[in-house]
């Protein structure tokens, strides 16, 4: 059976108004099923890939391609759920959980979610006043709603405690068996017990790289000897 390309980024390139490009001539697939892992430091430029991907920002030049459509005529966004950095969007969120279910998608379509990931508990609760692991797993509901066949998430774990993020990194084991998932992290241990293969940004070249070769690049990567 052929495996079907997820993303296909072919020659992207993008810079911020009049600033260096950040991203340079950029190429790679993310396969359908992959659990797929972007790497790099700070300022690397790996939210702002997030967002190129999910058609937020134009390219310099170069093409994005989502379960082989164009990016910027592709309209299934229901088969694509994004995760973005909590410490963003927390401030945006000021009414109850079930306020942000209701406001996303009928009663009806998100009984499922909230079942799956147990949050019955905290819909009558502001989303401010939750703690970070709860917090990340709304967020994480929030994105499955449409029940989609891809889903990329930005720093799933940042900030958490270890128990929170060994629950977040359980969930998303679990979600990753039906769908592809991209995830920016710059937790190195849980990318590499969980993605097939692995982008590393910010090194003289972008590359890609399997996950038994992340060693020696992280080396590379952050200067290390
Ligand atoms: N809206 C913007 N306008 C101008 N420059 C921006 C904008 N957003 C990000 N940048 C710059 O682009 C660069 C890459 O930012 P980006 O957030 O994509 O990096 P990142 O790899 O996700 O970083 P981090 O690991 O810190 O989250 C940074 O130098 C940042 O200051």
């Amino acid at each position: 059976m052929q495996v079907k390309e997820a993303l296909k980024v072919k020659n992207l390139s993008f810079r911020y108004r009049r600033d260096e490009p950040l991203i340079d001539d950029l190429s790679f697939s993310v396969l359908e099923g992959e659990f797929f892992g972007i790497l790099g430091p700070n300022g690397s430029g790996k939210t702002t890939l997030l967002r190129l991907i999910l058609g937020f920002l134009k390219p310099l030049s170069g093409s994005i391609e989502l379960f082989g459509e164009d990016v910027r005529t592709f309209k299934r966004w229901n088969k694509v759920g994004y995760v973005p950095q909590r410490f963003h969007v927390e401030k945006a969120f000021t009414g109850t959980v079930g306020e942000l279910f209701r406001a996303l998608a009928p009663k009806e379509k998100v009984g499922w979610i909230i079942a799956y990931l147990h949050l019955e508990d905290l819909l009558k609760k502001q989303f401010t006043k939750l703690s970070g692991g709860q917090q990340q797993k709304v967020l994480l509901a929030l994105a499955l709603t449409t029940n989609p066949d891809m889903i990329l998430l930005d720093e799933p774990l940042t900030g958490l405690d270890i128990h929170a993020q060994e629950h977040i990194e359980s969930i998303l084991k679990e979600i990753s068996r039906k769908r592809t998932v991209i995830v920016v992290s710059h937790d190195v241990g849980f990318v590499l017990r969980n993605a097939d293969r692995i982008l590393c940004l910010g090194m003289q070249e972008c590359r890609l790289i399997k996950a038994q070769e992340l060693e020696g690049m992280l080396k590379e990567l952050y200067r290390l000897h």
